[in-house]
């Protein structure tokens, strides 16, 4: 607790000197938001700052600052750490000395248990002891590469967004993703759009047709008026926020229009799959002389060539050829003012750039006997389709579900990739995940606030944090298998292996490599999207067989066959030598849908944790990784794969009451009243460590719980099969099969919460079931006792300590019983209610029994 505060100790003109321009830069234009969540953080960047102000002129200047937590809270959080683990090591060296127990191995089972959880809580904890917040200066983005013509010099991006199904992934919500990238705030020739459709399907094909048509009047209107987000559902869904356009004299009249416009898309939408069914329906059965087909027509009188609504041969989920469609061609370079209003066109868009980016459309080829690899294999083939296209250094890629929250997101991330310090390092810049519509209570604990704000802050301040699959700006060459800069021979150029049986064998895709590569800093626009000479490269690079015995999904694009291809690709690129940028923008950069079910939301984790053993059982082990990777970012890559395992000793230590059901008095360790003071003090301190971590994280004492209750419940009932899965893995079966996370209906809010009092009744409940049922016996019995026996102190005392624990737990598996209650847990007294008549069952049963014993002894 010795080192100084950052304001004082010596610093004091610096700090001086600096407080003007970070005030200056947050009243400026908001760029450095000093946030009531920021309050205990602090510049870190002092020295690089006046570094900067003695070099010459003409030095490119810093685009972002960094921040570290203010000295007395970190040290005391650093303080707190070291106190547990110097308890955690008494503890052990007392249970050493003190081996007495009802059973000598249990007591063993439990010493190595404890051994794992005192491990693995402290590789956990010592990464996030130097935590790090980035904050992007946006202005000096613009200075630097806006000029005042309204030419850009930003650099050129691809944008890549993902779907599989418009019913499990509602398309209103996709379009809406579309229309919030369309409408950002980046220099519209300055970025192309890929919309991969995994499903091939007519529906999403015909429904971006309308978003483009929509989005005409959808883009000039959000740049007319500043309008934020530029999701039109969650823009007409929000409260009305202050005006900051040019024109407020036309925004109510525009606003009442586009809403009416938007309706009418909304309803387009809607009405899509059975105006798409009427007409083939009506060409099927006008074609019905000679051959049969049922096949889906398209407007223009032809077949789709995807997916038909009647799966046919060819036609079907899972096999159907390559689609690609420019839906949007490259607009001009010069900006284009639209038209004044008129009787057919009632908004004034005389003074807008009504210019739309591109936009195209992707169903990669589907075929049976071969394994698409999910979302992984769909962003790889956008990855070769884009090369060919735009070719754009920098990549930026959405889940189908998630848009554009706040229109300044590129140009933040764009910020870190380009800064002069370590912006041609940088891999990638990821944001959190941030999402909507979860319930108030945050009841399954969807926001996950622990491991966005605490956990990759922690890695931000190491080697960056990990890939989290949404919402992350990638620079291309770094997925093709470049080392960074800092890892290449004297400022040897970016290269990256160009031999067929690595990248495949397309040639224009092998020569548009060094593009990419050269161009980080290039003030190109994408080439032209039509050369005709590139169409046959195209249907080659969006094949199965494209793939085949090259290094795709595996040292190049996207990992595949680790149902989390998020994480182990974002490892693969730390493993590198490459580093990664967290920053979480408010207002958020990007929202999305979370699984608000109970069931849907344990599929999720089951995915998340089966995935991350499989990458430790993986040649992406972080255990072989080279020098490259930090150690402490080996240490966070150890923590994120092996988790998991801490079921195995958790569901013990869940069912331990069940020893004192069978044998009414059971002691894992002797004498008991110490051991339960060492773990009341070694839980005691890590709820302590907890509480000022949500201090500097910015979070509530909500969020922590819900993150340890939810890591009970994961633990307790989800990780066994995750463990069962890689087990029979490594036995060369199947294992389990993950599933695509079903997204939450449309709908008034009501009706999406709804969704939260569904539970389907599936096997991942049970061992959380028995568990509940375990304990809540257990308390019964304990009940039923003391009212049939005669108890000394000390078993009252060990009773009540057991008794201390059954209710923790309860409480820590409080949402899951609540989740279980379906539609009654609208009102939470019924299950404490129904626990109680359980609690009184099982203590008169037990009474009775005991009673009886007594009985017959006598
Ligand atoms: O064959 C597929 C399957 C999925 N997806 C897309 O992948 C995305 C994510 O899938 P989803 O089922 O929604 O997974 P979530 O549980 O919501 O995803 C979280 O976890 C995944 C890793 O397991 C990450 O990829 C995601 O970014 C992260 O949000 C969605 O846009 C899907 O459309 C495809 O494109 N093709
Ligand atoms: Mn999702």
């Amino acid at each position: 607790m010795s080192s100084p505060a950052p304001a004082d100790g010596g610093h004091g003109d610096i700090a001086g000197r600096l407080a003007a321009p970070l005030l200056a830069a947050s009243i400026d234009d908001g760029d450095i938001v000093v946030s009531a969540k920021d309050r205990y953080w602090v510049p870190s960047d002092e020295k690089e700052i006046l570094a900067r102000q003695d070099c010459a002129a003409g030095t490119p200047p810093l685009l972002y600052r960094t921040f570290r937590v203010k000295g007395f809270l970190i040290n005391l959080y650093r303080l707190l750490t070291l106190i547990r683990v110097m308890v955690v090591i008494l503890f052990f060296i007392w249970r050493m000395e003190h081996r007495f127990s009802d059973s000598m191995w249990l007591w063993w089972i439990s010493v190595v248990g404890d051994l794992w959880f005192g491990v693995t809580w402290l590789l956990n904890q010592v990464t996030k002891l130097k935590p790090r917040k980035c904050a992007p200066m946006l202005s000096m983005l613009r200075e630097q590469f806006d000029s005042s013509d309204g030419i850009s010099d930003l650099p050129i991006l691809d944008v890549f967004i993902n779907t599989v199904d418009p019913v499990d992934e509602p398309m209103l919500y996709t379009m809406n993703s579309i229309l919030s990238i369309l409408a950002t705030d980046y220099p519209a020739e300055k970025y192309a759009t890929y919309f991969s459709d995994d499903g091939g399907s007519l529906v999403h094909y015909e429904g971006l047709l309308e978003t483009t048509k929509f989005a005409a009047l959808w883009v000039p209107f959000c740049r007319k008026h500043c309008i934020e987000p530029r999701a039109p559902e969650s823009y007409f869904e929000r409260n009305v926020q202050p005006y900051t356009g040019n024109v407020p004299g036309d925004f109510i009249d525009d606003h009442r229009r586009i809403r009416a416009e938007y309706d009418e898309f909304k309803a387009c939408l809607d009405g899509l799959s059975s105006v798409i069914e009427e007409r083939s329906k009506a060409r099927n059965s006008a074609n019905t002389k000679g051959r049969h087909v049922n096949a889906t027509w398209m407007t223009d009188g032809t077949q789709w060539q995807g997916t038909w609504i009647e799966p046919a041969k060819g036609h079907k989920k899972g096999h159907h050829p390559a689609i690609l469609q420019v839906m949007l061609n490259q607009p001009s370079n010069d900006p284009q003012l639209g038209k004044p209003a008129s009787s057919d066109h009632p908004l004034d868009f005389s003074a807008v750039d009504v210019r739309l980016p591109t936009l195209v459309y992707i169903a990669r080829e589907k075929r049976p006997g071969y394994d698409h690899q999910k979302k992984a294999g769909a962003m790889n083939v956008q990855l070769r389709v884009s090369a060919l296209l735009s070719n754009a250094p920098f990549i930026i890629n959405f889940d189908g579900d998630h848009y554009i929250n706040n229109s300044q997101a590129f140009r933040a991330a764009m910020c870190f990739m380009l800064d002069p310090r370590d912006g041609d390092d940088t891999a990638f810049v990821q944001f959190p995940q941030r999402f909507d519509d979860v319930d108030p209570g945050d009841r399954y604990c969807n926001h996950n606030r622990m491991f966005f704000d605490a956990t990759l802050l922690g890695l931000n301040g190491l080697q960056g944090p990990s890939f989290v699959g949404t919402g992350c700006m990638f620079r291309r060459v770094a997925l093709y298998g470049a080392d960074p800069p800092k890892w290449r021979p004297d400022d040897a150029k970016a290269k990256v292996l160009q031999r067929p049986n690595v990248f495949g064998k397309s040639t224009a895709f092998i020569n548009s490599m060094p593009a990419a590569a050269n161009q980080e800093r290039s003030i190109a626009s994408p080439a032209t999207l039509q050369e005709t000479s590139a169409t046959a490269e195209l249907a080659d690079v969006m094949t199965c067989a494209y793939e085949d015995g090259t290094e795709w999904g595996n040292d190049v694009g996207w990992v595949y066959n680790i149902a989390t291809e998020d994480v182990v690709t974002g490892f693969r690129l730390h493993r590198n030598g490459w580093r990664s940028t967290y920053y979480a923008m408010e207002p958020d950069a990007f929202r999305g849908t979370a699984p608000i079910n109970l069931t849907e939301r344990l599929y999720q984790i089951l995915r998340w944790s089966g995935g991350s053993l499989e990458m430790f059982f993986s040649r992406f082990c972080p255990l072989l990784a080279g020098r490259r990777l930090r150690p402490m970012q080996r240490i966070a890559y150890i923590n994120m794969t092996t988790y998991p395992v801490s079921t195995f000793f958790l569901v013990m230590y869940d069912l331990f009451p069940v020893l004192w059901l069978v044998h009414g008095q059971f002691y894992i360790q002797r004498p008991f009243q110490t051991f339960a003071l060492f773990v009341a003090v070694i839980i005691a301190t890590v709820e302590l460590i907890g509480m000022v971590e949500i201090r500097w994280a910015g979070l509530t004492l909500l969020d922590w719980i819900r993150n340890e209750q939810f890591y009970i419940i994961g633990t307790t009932g989800v990780y066994p099969m995750a463990l069962l899965h890689i087990l029979l893995r490594s036995l060369g079966l199947k294992g389990v099969s993950f599933k695509l996370t079903a997204k939450k209906l449309t709908g008034g809010a009501r009706e999406r919460l709804a969704d939260l009092y569904d539970v389907q009744w599936v096997p991942l409940l049970v061992p959380t079931v028995v568990v509940i049922a375990v304990n809540v016996a257990a308390i019964g019995a304990a009940a039923g006792k003391a009212i049939a026996g005669r108890w000394s102190a000390a078993q009252v005392a060990g009773a009540s300590t057991g008794l201390v624990f059954n209710v923790w737990m309860l409480l820590l598996l409080y949402p899951f019983a609540l989740g279980i209650m379906g539609r009654w847990s609208k009102r939470p007294y019924i299950l404490f209610a129904l626990l109680a008549a359980a609690v009184a069952a099982v203590a008169s049963v037990y009474a009775a029994l005991a009673g009886s014993v007594l009985y017959f002894h006598s």
